[in-house]
């Protein structure tokens, strides 16, 4: 699905609309979409994701820490037993996290361990720039970051993860420059 609302009907929408649409751009924190919406009208979807990126911006850390938490493992238990939310299910899907071999699965689960063992909070990458051998690879690379380090480029990453949902949704072309 690719951006199937215009921005003009976006900023007519009531609060819950709003909340049940974008409520899971940011990966279970409807926190991000609730916060945003008082800041209708947005000239287009790159402004509606700036919004959210600079409200993720302002969290102190430990807010910043949160909102990774809220993110599932990649190819962790939640994706075996069927639990991820749809959104993730298909960034998964697309990274190639459920065509993994026992080795590549034995590999990601014991440095998914090791990173939550260091950090506190999950890895999180944008699974759908990514495929399963780049995902290993930055697993292996971020473990050597420091704490504040790695939440900033998680959260780097949330972000692009915002954008690629936030564009399943909204139709990019539309503005409300082009509309008057
Ligand atoms: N842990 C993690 O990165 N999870 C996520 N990444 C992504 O693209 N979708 C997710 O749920």
């Amino acid at each position: 699905m690719s951006g199937q609302i215009s921005i003009s009907e976006v900023n007519r929408m009531p609060y819950e609309e709003f909340i049940s649409i974008f409520g899971n751009v940011v990966e279970q924190c409807s926190l991000c979409a609730a916060a945003v919406w008082r800041q209708r009208p947005f000239n287009d979807v790159n402004h509606l994701h700036e919004a959210m990126s600079t409200f993720l911006d302002q969290q102190p850390l430990a807010g910043k820490e949160g909102v990774l938490r809220l993110h599932p493992d990649l190819a962790g238990k939640l994706a075996q037993s069927g639990g991820l939310t749809s959104d993730s299910t298909k960034e998964q899907t697309s990274a190639g996290l459920f065509n993994l071999t026992e080795n590549e699965r034995g590999k990601m689960n014991s440095l998914n361990q090791e990173y939550t063992d260091k950090f506190g909070f999950p890895f999180v990458i944008c699974a759908r720039e990514n495929k399963k051998e780049a995902i290993l690879k930055g697993l292996e690379t971020r473990l050597k970051n420091n704490s504040e380090e790695e939440a900033l480029t998680g959260v780097a990453e949330v972000k692009k993860i915002c954008r690629l949902r936030l564009l399943d949704i909204v139709d990019p072309s539309s503005s409300t420059k082009s509309a008057l």
